[in-house]
C-alpha cells in the first residue's frame, strides 16, 4: 500500500501536519487503539468503536463461519443474496461485491418501486442478510418485515432464509431471537463506518461469492506500517487530507477510473463525510466530480498520476488505511471522528412526522409540467428555480442533490432495438436522477453532489448538517405508484421515504439553508423534465 504527494502545496502541508502528529506520538497511538487522541469528551465514544484496528486478524475468527455459511446457501440453491442496511452496514459490501463481479443486491432504501423489483428477483433462491450496528434504523427494520411477509405469502419458512448481523446488544438480536434467524454478531467496539473488515461486510460478501479471507490477508500486510512515523500510509494519507483542508482545500474528489476496486470512492463517501463533518468544519468528498481547479480541492487518484495524492493498494489495505486516515483527518480538524452529533436531527423529525395523521407536504409554490416546486422560491418556472438555486451558492459552498427516489428506475428506460452498449448507457443516463449531477456541474464552478435518499442521509447527511454552512439543497421526491405496506407498522414505504425526505429538508430549513425540494408527479416524466431544465440556463 502505497500514499505518494504529488502536489508541492500537498505534500509540504502534509510534511508540517505529520510532523506535529509525529512528535505527539500519533502513529503508535492510534495503532495502538489509544482513546484520548481526540480529546477527553471524546474518549468514552472512541474507547467503543476503535475496535476497527483488531478486525485484520480477528475477523479472521468468522471465516470458517463464512464458508458454512456460504456452502449451506448455495446447496439450498439460495443464490440472490439482498443485504438491508442502512449508513455504514451496506457500502464496504456493495464495494466487495462489486469488485469481485459477486452479485448483491443492496437495498439501502424505502422506495417502494425499488424494494419491489428486489422482492421480484425470485425469493425462492433469495437470502437476506440484515445488518445493523445500533439496530436502531428504522429502514432495515422495516425492510425485515417486508421480507417477512413477502416469505411467508410465498409458503417460505424465513427462519431458512434470514441472516441477522448486529452488534452485541443490539435491537436486532430480538426478533432473531424470536424468529429463529441466524445471527451473526458483530465485533464489538466498531460502529458503522468503520464496518468494512467486520462481518458487516464480510458476511454478505461472503455469502455472494467474494473472497473474505484475501481482504484480511490484504488488511493484514499493511497493519503493522500503522503504527510507524515514516512510511506509514495511514500516517501520509491523513495527515494529507487534514492538512489540506485545513488549507482550505476541504473538497475531496477522487479518481478511480484506473482502479481494480469499483465503487470506492461511495464508500470512502460515507466514511470520510460521516467522520468529519461536525462542529461547523470538514471534509466533502464530491463522487464522481471533476476537478475544477478552484483552489478548494484535493483530489485523489487510485492507481493513476493524475491527482494531487496517487493512493495505491489491494481493496483490504484501502479499508484499513482509509479508516485510519480519516481518524487522524479527525483529529488534525479537530473533530471526533467516531460520532455522529446530527444524524439524528433528522431521524428525530421523521419519527415525529409519522404520528401525524397526514404528512404535512405543503402546498407547491409553483407547478412546471410533471414537477411541483416546495419551498422559497422567487422563480416563475423549474429552469428559474435551478438558476436561483445555484445562485445562492455562497464562496466555498457546495450544491447538495438528494434523491428520494429508485435507484434502479433508469434501467427501465426504453432503449432502441439494436442499440449498442454506449446508446445503452445515453438512454439510462438520460432517465436517471443522478444525471443531474453532472448537469448541474457544468453550471457552477462550485462542486455539486448527488446522494440516494435515505442512504446520504446517514453518511453526507451528517455533513450537510454538522459540517461547514454553506450548502444548498435540490431535493427531489417522487409520486408512488404502488406502495409497499410494512406490516405491523401504521406506514408504507412510501410514506416512510416521503417522512424521510420532509425530515430531512425540515432539519435544513431549521439551520437556515437554501432548499428546495421538488416532487415528481409522474416519476419517469419527472425526471426527463427535470434534467430538461437542467440544461437550460
Ligand atoms: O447500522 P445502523 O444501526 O443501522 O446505523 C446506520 C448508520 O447510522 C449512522 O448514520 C452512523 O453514522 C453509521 O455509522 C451507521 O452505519
Amino acid at each position: 500500500m502505497e500514499v505518494t504527494y504529488r502536489d508541492q502545496e500537498v505534500a509540504d502541508s502534509a510534511a508540517s501536519v505529520a510532523e506535529r502528529l509525529v512528535a505527539e506520538g500519533v502513529p503508535a497511538r492510534l495503532a495502538g487503539g489509544d482513546p484520548t487522541l481526540w480529546g477527553e469528551d471524546a474518549a468514552p465514544v472512541a474507547a467503543a468503536r476503535l475496535g476497527w484496528l483488531a478486525l485484520p486478524r480477528a475477523s479472521r475468527g468468522l471465516l470458517p463461519e463464512l464458508a458454512a455459511l456460504a456452502r449451506r446457501a448455495r446447496a439450498d440453491g439460495l443464490t440472490n443474496v439482498v443485504l438491508a442496511g442502512l449508513g455504514g452496514s451496506s457500502p464496504a459490501a456493495e464495494v466487495i461485491c462489486a469488485s469481485a463481479d459477486a452479485p448483491l443486491t443492496v437495498l439501502d432504501t424505502t422506495d417502494p418501486g425499488q424494494v419491489r423489483r428486489a422482492l421480484a428477483e425470485g425469493l425462492d433462491s433469495t437470502i437476506l442478510v440484515v445488518a445493523g450496528t445500533s439496530g436502531a434504523s428504522v429502514e432495515t427494520e422495516a425492510l425485515l418485515r417486508v421480507y417477512e411477509r413477502a416469505f411467508l405469502d410465498a409458503g417460505i419458512d424465513p427462519a431458512t432464509r434470514v441472516t441477522v448481523v448486529a452488534d452485541p446488544g443490539s435491537p436486532l438480536e430480538r426478533p432473531a431471537a424470536e424468529s429463529g434467524y441466524h445471527l451473526i454478531p458483530a465485533a464489538p467496539g466498531v460502529g458503522g463506518r468503520y464496518s468494512a473488515l467486520s462481518a458487516f461486510g464480510l458476511v454478505p460478501s461472503a455469502l455472494a461469492g467474494a473472497d473474505a479471507g484475501r481482504l484480511l490477508d490484504e488488511a493484514a500486510e499493511v497493519l503493522p506500517l500503522l503504527s510507524k512515523d515514516t512510511g506509514n500510509p495511514g500516517l501520509d494519507l491523513g495527515a494529507a487530507l487534514g492538512g489540506a483542508a485545513l488549507a482550505g482545500r476541504d473538497k475531496l474528489l477522487m479518481d478511480d477510473r484506473l482502479s481494480a476496486a469499483t465503487g470506492l470512492p461511495d464508500w470512502i463517501e460515507q466514511l470520510v463525510a460521516g467522520s468529519t463533518g461536525k462542529r461547523g468544519r470538514g471534509i466533502l468528498p464530491v463522487v464522481g466530480g471533476e476537478p475544477r481547479g478552484t483552489g478548494d480541492e484535493l483530489l485523489v487518484a487510485f492507481d493513476a498520476d493524475d491527482g494531487d495524492v496517487r493512493v495505491d493498494g489491494p481493496l483490504g489495505a484501502q479499508f484499513l488505511v482509509w479508516q485510519y486516515a480519516t481518524a487522524v483527518a479527525g483529529l488534525v480538524l479537530g473533530v471526533d471522528p467516531f460520532d455522529e452529533p446530527n444524524i439524528a436531527e433528522s431521524t428525530a423529525a421523521t419519527g415525529r412526522l409519522l404520528t401525524l395523521p397526514a404528512l404535512p407536504v405543503g402546498e407547491p409554490v409553483l407547478v412546471d409540467g410533471p414537477v411541483e416546486v416546495y419551498g422559497h422560491t422567487r422563480a416563475k418556472d423549474l429552469p428559474g428555480v435551478l438558476t436561483e438555486l445555484l445562485r445562492s451558492v455562497p464562496d466555498g459552498g457546495y450544491v447538495a442533490v438528494t434523491a428520494y427516489l429508485d435507484r434502479l428506475a433508469a434501467f427501465d428506460a426504453p432503449v432502441a432495438e439494436g442499440a449498442d452498449f454506449e446508446q445503452m448507457t445515453d438512454a439510462w443516463m438520460a432517465a436517471d436522477a443522478a444525471t443531474l449531477r453532472p448537469l448541474l456541474a457544468l453550471r457552477t464552478d462550485r462542486p455539486v453532489t448527488f446522494g440516494w435518499g435515505p442512504r446520504f442521509a446517514r453518511s453526507t447527511g451528517q455533513y450537510h448538517r454538522g459540517g461547514p454552512q454553506n450548502g444548498v439543497f435540490l431535493q427531489v421526491t417522487g409520486a408512488v405508484a404502488d406502495d409497499v405496506a410494512v406490516p405491523g407498522r401504521p406506514y408504507t414505504l412510501g410514506t416512510l421515504q416521503l417522512a424521510q425526505a420532509l425530515g430531512d429538508l425540515d432539519a435544513l430549513e431549521h439551520r437556515g439553508r437554501p432548499a428546495v425540494r421538488v416532487h415528481l408527479t409522474d416519476r419517469a416524466a419527472g425526471v426527463a423534465h427535470l434534467l430538461a431544465a437542467a440544461q437550460e440556463a
